[in-house]
């Protein structure tokens, strides 16, 4: 088999949390993995296509880790409503709706979205999986899929639906060549019945895979669900043995301190989802608190029906602002330390080994920053410019697992103009059925 190599010259690379998080040199890759990183010039790599990296800055791409892709079709359509009633009464409805080409055409939307915004792994909730796991394959992004099961209905649905989460992760953890993985997912305490989500623990240990799922994302569930089983979300889930798999949570906006002791002591991450939880008015995670107890804490945008958008730099830079804001102290998410939650933090809380940083031996999952724009100079510290002044428009390429799949802002492995009209043409049929 023929190997493919590229080789990276005179470029800026951000390597968060070493000694030296910004470096200039030189990276080569073969096939898809970085085999070199460093100031020297490496000795002449043979046949390698080469980039000219001399107004670029390279970064890992970003790790967008929750969200429900399929969703961008419903973008705007709610706005300024909580949770609740956001579900109830706007998304539900709309999504019973939703044919397996419908979420073909969301996800295509959004993977679009994500891979020209500098996102290169995205974690996915939702049905009609077999549909989103086809534009992951076809797009060539890395995607953690999962099924996403809701159990407010009878038992032969629910056991259906449970069937489904399987069949999905049996079929597709491992394809496209391991770009795709996936987990079990029961939507959340509070449209799972305790004994169904039993079944999802069960279903996690007989697969091995590890759980995801929505929790303590609002004050009212947190209550609610300590009136219907006597316990708040993290105790229920810890007695329904969730934590003994390997777990990931969405939200955790409302955690007293011996929750987080709890989620710390299980090596639960959690995926922090700013953008969202500030648009439906959920509250703000305590996230200085969780990272301090050595909770792995991570980065979503949730779906685009509640962010409105998919700009993973946004959700960086909203995680270094509100909690300096909420604090009071300045110091609290430091720009490194947005950056490695957006990147070395979302591949390590979704379970992907030697994703998230540039280095020798990982994935080549990397982009590029043009930085000759007036709002990236001057070039004080490219960090810091990273998560404070970029934004998903100024991304330039993108390469996955080796592949360049974005080339000076151009998807190279979707047809944009076709999933522009299929994803209006979807929208316009929901209203109509
Ligand atoms: C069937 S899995 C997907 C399910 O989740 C819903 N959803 C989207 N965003 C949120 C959120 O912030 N909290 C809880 N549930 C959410 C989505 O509408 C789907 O029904
Ligand atoms: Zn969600």
């Amino acid at each position: 088999m023929s190997s493919h190599k590229t080789i990276i010259k005179n470029g800026r690379f951000l390597v968060p949390g070493a000694d030296k998080p910004v470096l200039q040199g030189y990276m080569t890759i073969e096939n898809d993995r970085i085999t070199y990183i460093g100031e020297k010039e490496p000795l002449a790599v043979e046949d390698a296509h080469v980039v000219d990296g001399s107004r670029l800055m390279f970064m890992p791409g970003l790790v967008n880790t929750h969200g429900h892709a399929a969703m961008s079709l419903l973008r705007g359509y709610g706005d300024d409503l909580t949770l609740q009633v956001w579900l109830q009464e706007k998304m539900w409805p709309m999504e019973e709706k939703f044919t397996g080409d419908d979420v073909y055409w969301g996800a295509s939307l959004s993977v679009l979205e994500m891979l020209k915004g500098g996102t290169t792994t995205f974690l996915d909730m939702y049905d009609h999986m077999d549909r989103v796991a086809e534009v992951a394959e076809l797009s060539g992004i890395r995607a953690v899929l999962m099924r996403g099961v809701i159990g407010l209905c009878p038992e032969e649905v629910q056991n259906q639906k449970l069937a489904e989460a399987i069949a999905f992760a049996r079929n597709w953890h491992g394809k496209a060549n391991g770009r795709i993985t996936s987990m079990i997912s029961p939507h959340a305490p509070y449209t799972c019945p305790p004994d169904f989500l039993v079944k999802f623990v069960q279903a996690a240990h007989d697969l091995d895979l590890p759980m995801h799922t929505h929790m303590s994302e609002t004050l009212r569930e947190v209550e609610q669900n300590a009136a219907d089983y006597g316990l708040r979300p993290v105790a229920h889930l810890e007695k329904l043995g969730m934590f003994t798999r390997p777990s990931l949570v969405a939200h955790g906006v409302h955690l007293n301190d011996e929750e987080i002791e709890i989620l710390a002591r299980y090596k639960v991450g959690v995926s922090h989802n700013p953008g969202s939880n500030l648009k439906l008015a959920s509250g703000i995670a305590r996230v200085t608190e969780l990272l301090k107890a050595g909770v792995t804490v991570s980065l979503g945008t949730d779906g685009a029906a509640s962010n409105n958008n998919l700009d993973m730099f946004e959700e960086m830079r909203l995680a270094a602002l509100i909690h300096k804001g909420i604090t009071g102290d300045p110091t609290a998410v430091p720009a490194p330390e947005a950056l490695l939650m957006a990147t070395e933090y979302g591949a390590k809380s979704i379970f992907l080994d030697g994703v998230g940083r540039l280095e020798a031996g990982m994935k080549a999952d990397f982009i590029a920053i043009d930085i000759d724009q007036p709002h990236l100079l001057p070039h004080t510290d490219l960090l810091s410019h990273a998560v404070y002044s970029a934004s998903a428009k100024d991304v330039e390429h993108v390469w996955v697992d080796g592949r360049q799949v974005v080339k000076h802002g151009e998807c190279l492995t979707l047809d944009e103009e076709e999933i522009r009209r299929k994803a209006q043409e979807s929208f316009e049929g929901l209203l109509k059925r």
